[in-house]
């Protein structure tokens, strides 16, 4: 199976301190992962990694095949949807829902292009596959945060990339729309010509099987990976958090709790 994501051997310091320490990590084709760490674990900055805005002191990365320092990274960025909170403060608060959406085309924040009636049909297509197409007209400024998290989905969707990073997409949901965000990722995750996704949070209880791997990272260093049933487990978890905690799987989704 073609690999997505290779990194291997990756440590990253800065200022005398690890940041990162001899991460080895590979995302193959047909697999999706969650990547859970406490904050301050290293997620993002194995995240700028991957989207070649941080170098590695040691090790080499390959996105797609294409090795850093070897490739164009402009070229390699646009298979690489990336939603992230950073992302969403920058969006033009009066920019129809339906600009933000089309605007992921040109990866652009604001939209200068000329939009074609194809581009609307995508865009439409896109909010209906996110269940958010009612709000195609509406200003962003008026949606909700959970639908401001789908419309930027849908947006990174519409460049038709290869990997979407999801980082923290629940972050400042309430209890509903943080199930309905995630029902649409895992509907996302079930559609067999969509992206690889990577699902980075610090919540165990986001994560379900739709994430067939899930890699666990603490203070820069990877703690476990494997399957997400191996991994989202009482023992496991225990350690990871150095706490114990009970792991109880109902159906799809794991329900936890501290001791
Ligand atoms: N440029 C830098 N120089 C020094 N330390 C840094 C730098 N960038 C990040 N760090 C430190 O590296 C550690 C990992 O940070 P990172 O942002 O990757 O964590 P995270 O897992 O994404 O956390 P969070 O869940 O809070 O976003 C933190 O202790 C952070 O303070």
């Amino acid at each position: 199976m073609e690999n997505i994501i290779e990194v291997a051997g990756v440590s990253l310091m800065r200022d005398g301190k690890k940041l990162l320490s001899d991460i080895h990590w590979t995302v193959k084709k047909g697999e999706h992962w969650a990547v859970l760490g406490l904050n301050g674990s290293g997620k993002t900055t194995l995240l700028n990694m991957i989207n070649g805005y941080i170098w590695p002191t040691k090790g080499s990365i390959k996105v797609l095949g294409k090795a850093f320092g070897k490739t164009s990274l402009p070229e390699l960025r646009k298979s690489i949807g990336w939603v992230s909170s950073s992302i969403q403060e920058r969006i033009p608060r009066t920019q129809l829902a339906r600009d933000v959406v089309i605007s992921g085309k040109y990866a652009s924040i604001g939209l200068y292009e000329a939009v074609d009636a194809q581009d609307e049909e995508k865009a439409l297509r896109l909010m209906e596959q996110l269940h958010c197409a009612s709000l195609f007209s509406r200003a962003y400024e008026h949606c909700s945060q959970g639908e401001r998290q789908k419309l930027l989905i849908a947006r990174a969707l519409m460049a038709e990339p290869r990997i979407l990073i999801l980082d923290e997409p629940c972050n400042g949901l309430d209890l509903f729309a943080r199930e309905i965000l995630l029902e649409s990722v895992e509907e996302l995750a079930k559609d067999k010509n969509g992206p690889t996704l990577v699902y980075v949070t610090h919540h165990p209880e986001e994560i379900s099987p739709a994430f067939q791997k899930t890699l666990l990272i603490r203070n820069g260093e990877v703690f476990r990976q494997g399957r997400t049933s191996e991994m989202i487990e009482k023992q496991v978890l225990s350690r990871f958090f150095e706490h114990e905690i009970h792991v109880e799987w109902r159906g799809n989704r794991a329900l936890f709790q501290v001791v």
